[in-house]
């Protein structure tokens, strides 16, 4: 077994529950730890506080946590009551974190599940189960499939940068913008990687440096405000990123300090790719503007090396902290999913795109 799987689900066997296990990112690097979820809370808290984080992940994680709903499985059992059980528990796990919005397409078909079902309480726990197997399945094909896609656009380069981390830790395998170098990587082309630190949870000087340098792909970390200069000095091919919201027109939610970055690419004339599932898309949304921005607590600012170690910021002056930024669609060079790629994107492509 590999104990750097990002999620795994061992069902109830045997008068045991059902259980979420998770690799802990909150240790990487330092401790390969995992953390065992066997209710809503628990994987509601360990969503929260990004033990599992990154889009899909986030789906991933609530779909099989709605499955961790306690409900009677006798024979007499009320459907009717299970139902709503496992209503409230979609409703809580959508409280979660508010802006990638695969968590709530995630159990969206959870829900969907649950109010087509008319057979017993057992049947519906099974088919849910069912469902949220498939949904990591699925992905694990459109991590492959992004790969493939994403790899002519960074087959002529040498030397690529990343933000954050959407890697295998922030899907089933490979990711979203680190799934071409696995996929060039697999050919025999290797990229040397930049992984930009990612303030203030270093998301990508944690993990993207981890999982490359564990699967041989040369990666060197530099900090978020070295981008630039890296750029002028001619050490970046391209640039590729993942996403945890794209709105109907091609703006781009992801981690704070992507919009920097596309605006330091375009400026430097160097290629900004996002890579995405589909179900990363939120066609309702017509523009970024109206995507959720997630305000976290301070205090992961002020305490870079934890609330043990010395604040880092004088007391009483305020800290703003939103997790992600938006990145205009016109900053964008292509976008890249499963069913291929949408060069300089807008409205009319991406609408298509998810139509095809
Ligand atoms: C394939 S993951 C894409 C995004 O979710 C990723 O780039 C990102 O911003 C993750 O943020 P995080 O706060 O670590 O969940």
């Amino acid at each position: 077994m590999n104990d750097a799987e990002t999620i795994r689900y061992h069902a109830a066997r045997d008068g045991r529950p059902a259980e979420l296990d998770l690799l802990d990112q909150t240790k990487l690097p330092g401790t390969l730890t995992r953390l065992v979820c066997t209710d809503i809370d628990q994987t509601h808290d360990a969503i929260r506080r990004l033990v599992v984080r990154g889009a899909p992940a986030i789906g991933i994680a609530a779909a099989y946590g709605v499955t961790l709903t306690p409900v009677d499985l006798s024979p007499s059992a009320d459907l009717t009551e299970a139902k709503n059980r496992y209503r409230q528990s979609i409703d809580h796990l959508a409280t979660s974190r508010p802006t990638a919005v695969n968590l709530f397409w995630a159990l969206d078909r959870m829900r969907a599940l649950v109010d087509q079902s008319v057979g017993s309480v057992t049947d519906l726990r099974d088919q849910l189960v069912t469902e949220a197997i498939r949904i990591h399945d699925e992905d694990r094909q459109m991590c492959r499939s992004i790969g493939a896609n994403g790899a002519p656009l960074l087959a002529r380069c040498r030397r690529v940068m990343t933000h954050c981390n959407a890697g295998s830790l922030a899907t089933s395998m490979w990711g979203t913008a680190l799934a071409p170098m696995y996929h060039l990587h697999e050919a025999g082309q290797t990229l040397e990687v930049f992984a930009d630190e990612t303030r203030p949870l270093l998301q990508g000087a944690r993990l993207t440096a981890w999982e490359l340098h564990q699967a041989g792909i040369p990666v060197t970390v530099c900090t978020d405000s070295m981008s630039g200069s890296l750029m002028r000095e001619g050490k970046v091919d391209a640039v590729i990123v993942g996403a945890d919201r794209i709105a109907a027109n091609g703006d781009v939610a992801n981690k704070i300090g992507t919009y920097p970055l596309a605006v330091l690419a375009r400026y430097h004339k160097i290629p900004f790719y996002v890579a995405a599932p589909t179900n990363t898309f939120d066609a309702e949304l017509d523009s970024g503007d109206g995507i959720p921005i997630e305000q976290r607590s301070a205090d992961e600012v002020s305490y870079p090396c934890g609330t043990n170690a010395p604040r880092q910021t004088p007391e009483g002056v305020p800290v703003v902290n939103p997790a992600f930024d938006v990145t205009p669609a016109e900053l964008v060079t292509a976008l890249v999913t499963e069913k291929g790629v949408i060069s300089a994107p807008n409205t009319e492509k991406v609408l298509s795109h998810l139509r095809a």
